[in-house]
């Protein structure tokens, strides 16, 4: 099973973005997670696709970007032309699920969806085959620094059965409060990409932070 880590530069230092990058490009990090909010999907303003582009030019890992916006198909075209390599969009927003996640697709990305802590993981069972990846939000989205929700456990499990039912290769990423210990635990579960925000940029040292969830 594929061990992925994806810090969150939502923790990261907003005055000096790029030494965070290079920490991440130094590192056995997997993907860089960027997390886009709009104060009206959820209740907070983080940044957008011009900080996205310019992370672009610097990072030397793929970009996991974490829409957490209304109406994403309006921005589909401008995330891939900023280097997104994995876009997600909140099934709680998406009304027309399958229509956005092909137009990820057609933009040349790999697509995500992802689950608020309260939607179950059978509200995918029709389109699980299309995707690339599911994200499991461990946390109510808006924000670093939570408390990780233990129901998320049961809904990685339940996620790897659905994807083994299907025969695809979609990944399963978490992201909210991920530590050591809730790390461990998801991916014995069946998790394969854990998303660490708090964790790695308020520790003395991120890099082997990132190393340490990696190896876990
Ligand atoms: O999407 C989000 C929050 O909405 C996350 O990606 C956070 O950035 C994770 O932060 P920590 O819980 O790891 O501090
Ligand atoms: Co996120």
């Amino acid at each position: 099973m594929k061990h992925l880590i994806a810090p969150s530069i939502l923790a990261a230092n907003f005055n000096n973005l790029e030494k965070d990058i290079e920490v991440i490009n130094h590192s056995e990090a997997d993907f860089v997670h960027c997390d886009v909010m709009d104060g009206v999907f959820v209740p907070n303003i983080s940044f957008g696709i011009p900080v996205i582009s310019q992370l672009k030019q610097v990072a030397r890992k793929p970009l996991d970007v974490h829409l957490m916006i209304i109406d994403p198909d309006k921005f589909i075209a401008d995330f891939a032309d900023a280097g997104a390599d994995y876009l997600t969009v909140h099934y709680e927003v998406c009304n027309h699920l399958n229509r956005t996640v092909n137009l990820i697709k057609e933009h040349g990305m790999k697509a995500s969806v992802c689950l608020n802590p309260h939607t179950p993981v059978a509200v995918l069972e029709d389109i699980i085959g299309e995707l690339d990846m599911v994200l499991l939000m461990s946390v109510n989205p808006g924000f670093g620094g939570q408390k990780f929700i233990s129901n998320t456990y049961k809904k990685v499990s339940q996620l790897r059965n659905l994807i083994e039912q299907s025969n695809s290769d979609c990944l399963i990423e978490v992201d909210g409060g991920v530590k050591y210990e809730t790390g461990k635990k998801l991916f014995d579960a069946g998790a394969n990409v854990l998303v660490a925000g708090s964790f790695v940029f308020s520790s003395e040292n991120p890099e082997a932070t990132i190393n340490n969830l990696k190896a876990l």
